[in-house]
């Protein structure tokens, strides 16, 4: 999100579901302005059809907790809407609680670039039931699109075998404030570049562009349009060799590319963007290779994702980069990550013990998990993550577990063996960032390391393995306690 990046606070606090507001003014009208909650955002299934996904955003929260703050106009605006039923919608009393409020959050996230899969919390929120409510709406919306932004680069920079991939998204992309998260996530992600030009100014991504087919057309000739524009961009300069018939662009480049070497400079590539890109481009390859221009590089575009990239080095396609808009932007085929943020244990006041607390739903699917959750990942001699184990108390002890019971299937139960690390860690205390905010680079350099370490059969497209990941034992008894209980206090029978 570039929310709290480049507007004021203001935008912030009102960036949410109206039903956030009216809870909280129920929960201040009840009196319930110390009673705390903990809540956790995570998804069910890893996008795509995927074996893991990518979090991402989460380096943001921070930002959001610190810029929410209600100014004056916010107060006014919420003052003048009125009920479906008549009158005002916010009580006087409560927003002047609104005005003087600040978070009294501590959020622990995984950080981003970290590959996370199914039902483990990516982040955990605590405090004040009413905070939690007030950040529910920014919080999911920071974390759930960059996540699958994240996810869908992973897979089209793993398809293209560390050829650079460029973000050209921007004008597909679901608005203004969608393409800068996506030039951001991306680049996370493993986009070498991005087309967004404000995304490279406020996040210092790297920039990268060729010209359009208008530039060949707004020419008589477009050999013409190649020698201006190489005379223009002669240290950028890459040619798009289709708008009218490939060989004859082909033939006017390499024309041009001499032309840059007798005058000392370099035509960088070529850019193909129609029509079959595995041939085209071996013929492109061949021809300049053959003209002595074998440093001449070709870039390609089109309708490209994770798919069509690997189809492509089947075929033996001598591509060097690729650019990749709309199937990136738009996450294609999947639009949303459907990432969700739901409360798992309450107290009456921030020294009392935690009470956890459980979601029965008619799709057990659906189901909560209870307490105040750690993730723990353990991983093999190599490094390389085997398993992630979900633990509410005693998370030392935890550690020295052997065994877990799946997430999902509670008749299955996985080893667990060597030291685990806790995945969450704490971003913001009592409101207030933790520790220096972490750069964009080091982000992107977590999730090169993360994805080199996971399992290639967890990280395949096609009928990836599903990646263990499971409750301690102790919580799994916590959890079937509470449906039971729940079960029989709504006289139905237990699912279990
Ligand atoms: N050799 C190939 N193997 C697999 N997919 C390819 C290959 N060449 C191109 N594609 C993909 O096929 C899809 C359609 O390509 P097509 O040839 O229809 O484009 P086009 O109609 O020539 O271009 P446009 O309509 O954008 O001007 C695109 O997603 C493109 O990336
Ligand atoms: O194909 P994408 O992955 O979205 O990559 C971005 C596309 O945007 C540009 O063309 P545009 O789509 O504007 O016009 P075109 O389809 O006529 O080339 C560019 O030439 C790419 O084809
Ligand atoms: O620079 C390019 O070639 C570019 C940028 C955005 C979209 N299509 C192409």
């Amino acid at each position: 999100m570039s929310l709290t990046d480049r507007t004021k606070p203001t935008d912030v606090c009102l960036n949410t579901d109206l039903y956030e507001l009216t809870m909280a003014q129920g929960f201040w009208e009840a009196g319930l302005t110390d009673a705390q909650a903990c809540f956790n955002a995570f998804f069910r299934d890893c996008p795509f059809d995927g074996g893991y996904a990518v979090c991402c955003g989460t380096g943001q929260i921070a930002d959001l907790v610190e810029n929410f703050v209600f100014e004056d106009d916010d107060i006014d605006y919420l003052a003048s809407i009125q009920a479906p039923g008549g009158g005002p919608m916010f009580k006087p009393g409560f927003l002047e609680f609104l005005r003087d409020h600040h978070l009294d959050l501590t959020i622990h996230a995984v950080p981003e670039g970290q590959v996370v899969f199914g039902r483990e919390p990516m982040v955990r929120v605590e405090g004040p039931v009413i905070d939690c409510q007030l950040i529910e709406t920014a919080l999911l919306n920071l974390v759930n699109f960059q996540t699958l932004v994240a996810t869908k680069t992973a897979r089209v920079v793993r398809a293209a075998e560390g050829h650079p991939v460029s973000d050209f998204g921007l004008r597909r992309a679901q608005g203004p404030d969608g393409g800068l998260a996506v030039a951001r996530a991306s680049y996370i992600a493993g986009a070498s570049s991005t087309s967004n030009v404000l995304a490279g100014k406020i996040y210092g991504i790297p920039v990268f562009g060729t010209h359009a087919h208008s530039w060949v057309m707004a020419f008589p000739s477009e050999l013409e349009a190649f020698r201006a524009f190489a005379k223009s961009s002669p240290r950028n300069c890459v040619l798009l060799l289709d708008t009218y018939d490939v060989h004859q662009g082909i033939r006017n480049a390499i024309t041009v590319a001499k032309e840059m070497e007798a005058a000392g400079e370099r035509l960088s590539a070529v850019r193909l963007d129609s029509g079959d890109l595995a041939r085209l481009s071996k013929e492109a390859r061949a021809a300049f290779d053959e003209a002595g221009l074998p440093y001449v590089k070709i870039s390609v575009s089109n309708d490209l994702d994770e798919y069509t990239i690997q189809s492509l080095f089947a075929q033996g396609a001598p591509i060097d980069s690729f650019g990749v808009g709309t199937k990136l932007a738009t996450c294609d085929p999947q639009p949303s990550l459907g990432g969700v943020y739901k409360l798992s244990a309450v107290r009456r006041g921030a020294d009392e013990p935690w009470t956890p607390v459980i979601k029965l739903s008619e799709q057990s699917y659906k189901r909560t998990i209870p307490g105040v959750q750690h993730v723990l990942r353990y991983f093999d001699q190599a490094g390389r993550p085997t398993a992630d184990m979900l633990v509410v108390d005693e998370v030392a002890r935890a550690g020295e577990a052997r065994e877990m019971v799946d997430i999902v299937d509670p008749y299955l139960t996985h080893r667990l063996s060597g030291e685990p690390v806790e995945l969450l860690v704490k971003m913001v205390e009592h409101g207030s960032r933790c520790g220096e905010p972490e750069g964009i680079e080091a982000a992107r350099e977590r999730c090169r390391e993360a994805l080199m370490r996971l399992d290639p059969a967890v990280a395949r497209f096609l009928n990836p393995q599903t990646y263990p990941v499971g409750l301690e034992l102790g919580l799994a008894d916590l959890r079937s306690r509470l449906a039971r209980e729940e079960r029989a206090e709504s006289g139905r029978p237990t699912a279990e």
